[in-house]
């Protein structure tokens, strides 16, 4: 489905460079050294409500609507931290929350803690309820969007937080999920790219300057996210196997973009 969309694609002229939509400047750098210049694309900071749902679907909703407001071709990306354990959460809700429900959250109480006495426990217990209060109360069918503004998941409980989900199981491993959409415009059907890459949580390692980097380590890497070279992370990441595949679409789909240069040289030879 995917290759018949490039198929037919083959060879579209593109009017303007691709939007990159994203507020994420880290990942901004990411798909910067990664895409180098495989893709002629700019970046654009887009307050956009972003659907709950599966991450495929969260993508490309966000494409249809950043295609919208940007009136040409646009290429969006969303990314979820998965724990097996949990199966699959917190995944998408890593870093998506609504004001009304933090305020709830906060507000509050899990009755079973009173009585255990296990600190560590209690603190599992009360993340873990955060977590599930968090994406059971979030999920109703009538309203599916959420406020994309208000991020919290991983600001308010943090890595130490997202360690202690996982407390009462064995089982640390987990992957990381990115997914990037592609739409040529508002009334094209964007077509979306999936990369993965396992590993396990971790007590936190590393520069803290990129999300959840300093708690994922990849398998077959003694290093964390975080402390591996950045040139390192860009060659087994989520992002970069999206990625390999957005630059196949890319390459075989044989995109024409018009620049100023060559719609000036078509205005001339007219
Ligand atoms: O490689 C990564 N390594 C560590 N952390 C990461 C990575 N990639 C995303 N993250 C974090 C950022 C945010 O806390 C959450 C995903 O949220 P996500 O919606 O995809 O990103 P965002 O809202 O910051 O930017 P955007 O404007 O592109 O939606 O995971
Ligand atoms: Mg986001």
């Amino acid at each position: 489905m995917e290759l018949a969309a490039a198929k037919a694609a083959s060879g579209v002229v593109v009017s303007r460079p691709v939007t990159f939509v994203t507020g994420n400047a880290k990942k901004l750098e990411e798909v910067r050294a990664i895409l180098g210049q495989t893709v002629p694309f700019h970046s654009l900071k887009l307050d956009l409500p972003e659907l709950q749902g599966e991450p495929e679907e969260i993508s490309k909703e966000k494409a249809r609507l950043a295609a919208v407001e940007v009136k040409g071709p646009v290429l969006v990306e969303d990314t979820c931290l998965c724990f097996n354990a949990l199966k699959g959460l917190p995944g998408p809700y890593i870093y998506n929350s609504s004001p009304h429900l933090l305020r709830m959250f906060m507000n509050t109480k899990v009755p079973s803690c009173h009585f255990i006495c296990n600190s560590n426990l209690v603190l599992f217990i009360e993340n873990l309820a955060v977590m599930i209060l968090f994406c059971g109360f979030s999920l109703p069918s009538s309203n599916k969007i959420i406020n994309s503004r208000s991020k919290w998941f991983l600001q308010k409980i943090g890595h130490e937080g997202l360690n202690n989900l996982l407390m009462a199981y064995e089982d640390k491993s987990a992957y990381a999920l990115c997914a990037f959409s592609f739409a040529l415009g508002p009334d094209a059907e964007p077509i979306t790219f999936l990369g993965k890459t396992l590993g396990k949580i971790v007590a936190a390692r590393g520069p803290n300057d990129f999300g959840w980097d300093p708690i994922f380590q990849p398998d077959g890497y003694e290093q964390t996210y975080a402390e591996m070279p950045k040139d390192e992370k860009n060659k087994i990441s989520h992002r970069s196997r999206a990625l390999d595949l957005v630059k196949s679409h890319f390459a075989e789909a044989g995109y024409i973009f018009e620049t100023n240069d060559s719609k000036k040289r078509k205005k001339d030879e007219e």
